[in-house]
């Protein structure tokens, strides 16, 4: 399979280099909103971490002299020794103690931010769950915003605590900085200029790098959400049936490396170059490091320096060194973070359509669904409903039929606002579908798609779901399993309406078709307010016998409510009140079965095909 090569530096445009920090003060703020107790300690732990290793190194020059003058103090005389020891000795009591501190602070630093990690990676994924709440049905099917969201799933969540981790290692090192150059200044000004050209380099490269790392990520996205997609294939059991029967492991298998193979050469290179690069900039430090350290050496040997401060120097020096590739290393890092974090805030700022009006009521109560010259094409698709009226009062039933993907569940999802028409309008009460507070709207009509989800939770909560309000109420379940013919099988299971159905969890049950259709039409029966009942081929995967008792029950319980049904089976759909035949996204013929067969049109056409099948 050929696919496209990732090209390095694609675009950076000189205004991105600072705009790459705009999100720092969101992710601080973030931070803050998370537990204010925390990001208090962490400064404090920071501060304290960062001035430290100067005050040691300064404690660790007063030793050395302290012991040079003891030497030179020190007569030989057993009685002078703890006059002339105890000084130094504090002195090095101090310097432990102060080390002790210091890997107090440490420690204090890690503790809090692992928590703050567990808490705000929990408090991004919620932001990140609820945004794709708010999103509509469209939106979910555009790869890119879907791409968008798996990104920002898989990295975001880490990010807003290492930019702030990075910001506080980034105050700690330059805390210690500042320390280590009043130090170094005695000594000469230029040394701190020297350190300052060694380190350079290393950091622009590192800048430059890490934003290719960026492109790279964003670049083969899709391909990772391929791969993620194969695995599901491969290791999930709803697909492992199919996947065995068909022999696809070595298909898939061969696709996933494929996928794999491009994904690693690019990563490879991009390391490659980064370790070369990141290797021979960073000799510069250590060249600049030696020379230092001879210049030191010089200074002492004429006198110049006292042997305690050639040590606090060279000590200096190297954690100057130290502390300043940390804080571009810090740099680098908030620029990685900025950049993965402009991913979580694009998907968070996703401009979302206004789904809902507010009319909980309609112009004219009673007037029952009415579409007006209804059009709809797919976003980037086709038009596949086209001039579509049709008027269904109260209590009447209705039933779709025609060929498959003539626009029937189209038109449902229209009816549910999942989607907006392209053209036309539909009016329920007289108010048009747009103005209804989505959902009271939601309320009032309760349906079960051909592909409802079959819940990995208990059978009760299965019904559940069909009424948040009666989530977990039992009584609720059993009246509308008896509905939905359900409760028979249900009472039969191990633990009754607590029984776990699917695989996935512990003592999981598996349904079959019919039983899972079962479930689906009890699920809608839970909707005791809802006065239209749409059922988009809901008897499918049962049984002759079963699919009639389901029909009797169905009629007997929606004498009163509108029902809309789906199916390709005209023995349920003769008893409908009007028939509407779909082709190609239009309604070709409508009226009863009485009607219909009178015409001799495409319903008696199929009904007599389908009829004469069972002679
Ligand atoms: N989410 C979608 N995005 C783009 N096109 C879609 C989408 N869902 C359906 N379509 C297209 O819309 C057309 C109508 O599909 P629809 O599901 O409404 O048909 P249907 O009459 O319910 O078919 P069936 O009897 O097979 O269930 C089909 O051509 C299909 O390819």
């Amino acid at each position: 399979m050929q696919r496209p090569r990732f090209r390095h530096r694609l675009a950076t445009a000189p205004g991105d280099v600072i705009s790459v920090f705009r999100y720092t003060h969101r992710a601080l703020t973030l931070v803050w909103q998370t537990s204010r107790v925390m990001m208090l300690g962490l400064a404090l732990a920071t501060l304290v971490a960062g001035v430290l290793p100067a005050v040691v190194a300064w404690v660790g020059q007063l030793i050395v002299d302290g012991v040079v003058e003891a030497m030179a103090a020190y007569d030989g005389d057993p009685a002078t020794l703890p006059t002339v020891l105890s000084p130094v000795l504090s002195l090095v009591v101090a310097e432990g103690a102060l080390i002790a501190l210091m890997a107090l602070a440490q420690r204090i630093l890690d503790a809090q931010q692992s928590l703050l990690r567990a808490q705000l990676g929990q408090k991004v994924n919620v932001m990140l769950l609820e945004k794709a709440g708010e999103l509509s049905l469209s939106q979910f099917e555009d790869s890119e915003i879907y791409d968008q969201l798996t990104r920002a799933r898989r990295e975001a969540s880490t990010r807003p605590l290492s930019l702030v981790t990075r910001t506080f290692a980034l105050l700690q090192n330059a805390i210690s900085l500042t320390g280590f150059s009043v130090l170094l200044v005695q000594f000469s000004p230029w040394a701190l200029l020297i350190i300052v050209i060694g380190a350079l380099p290393v950091f622009a490269s590192e800048a430059r790098f890490s934003g290719d790392a960026f492109r790279l990520f964003r670049w083969r996205s899709p391909q990772m959400r391929e791969q993620r997609y194969l695995e599901t294939l491969l290791a999930r059991e709803d697909s492992i049936k199919e996947v065995k029967l068909y022999a696809l492991e070595p298909i898939f298998l061969t696709r996933y490396r494929a996928i794999f193979d491009t994904l690693y050469g690019e990563e490879r290179r991009l390391t490659l170059r980064r370790t070369l690069w990141g290797f021979v900039l960073g000799l510069l430090g250590t060249l600049t490091f030696y020379a230092a350290y001879g210049w030191v050496v010089f200074e002492t040997i004429i006198g110049a320096l006292t042997l305690g401060q050639m040590t606090m120097y060279l000590l200096v020096f190297k954690q100057s060194q130290g502390a300043l590739s940390a804080s571009l290393a810090a740099v680098s890092g908030m620029i990685d973070d900025n950049l993965y974090l402009s991913n979580l805030y694009e998907f968070l700022e996703q401009p979302t359509e206004r789904e809902t009006g507010t009319l909980t009521e309609g112009k004219t109560p009673g007037d029952g669904l009415r579409f007006e010259h209804i059009s709809f094409a797919y976003p980037g698709g086709e038009q596949v409903l086209e001039d579509i009226s049709l008027h269904l009062a109260p209590g009447q039933s209705l039933a779709l039929v025609g060929e498959n993907g003539s626009g029937k569940t189209t038109l449902i999802k229209l009816l549910t606002r999942l989607y907006q028409p392209s053209h036309g309008r539909i009016l329920l009460d007289g108010s048009d579908l747009r103005d209804w507070d989505t959902r009271v709207l939601r309320q009032r009509v309760g349906v079960i798609f051909q592909d409802f989800v079959r819940y990995q939770f208990s059978v009760g909560e299965n019904l559940g779901v069909g009424d948040t309000r009666a989530f977990e109420d039992e009584s609720r379940w059993q009246h509308a399993a008896r509905r939905g013919l359900a409760d028979g099988f249900i009472e039969r299971l191990p633990s009754g309406y607590h029984t776990q159905l699917g695989r996935w969890f512990k003592n999981g049950q598996e349904l079959s078709g019919g039983q899972w259709q079962k479930i689906a039409l009890s699920r809608a029966w839970m909707r005791e307010d809802a006065d239209i009942l749409v059922l988009d081929e809901p008897t499918a995967a049962m049984d002759a016998a079963a699919e009639a008792a389901v029909f009797n029950r169905f009629r007997e319980h929606s004498r009163d409510r509108t029902s809309i049904l789906i199916s390709h089976r005209f023995s349920t759909v003769r008893n409908a009140d009007m028939i509407v035949v779909m082709d190609h996204g239009r309604i070709i013929e409508q009226g009863s079965h009485d009607a219909l067969m009178a015409t001799r049109g495409r319903y008696a056409e199929l009904f007599e095909l389908q009829a004469a099948g069972y002679r």
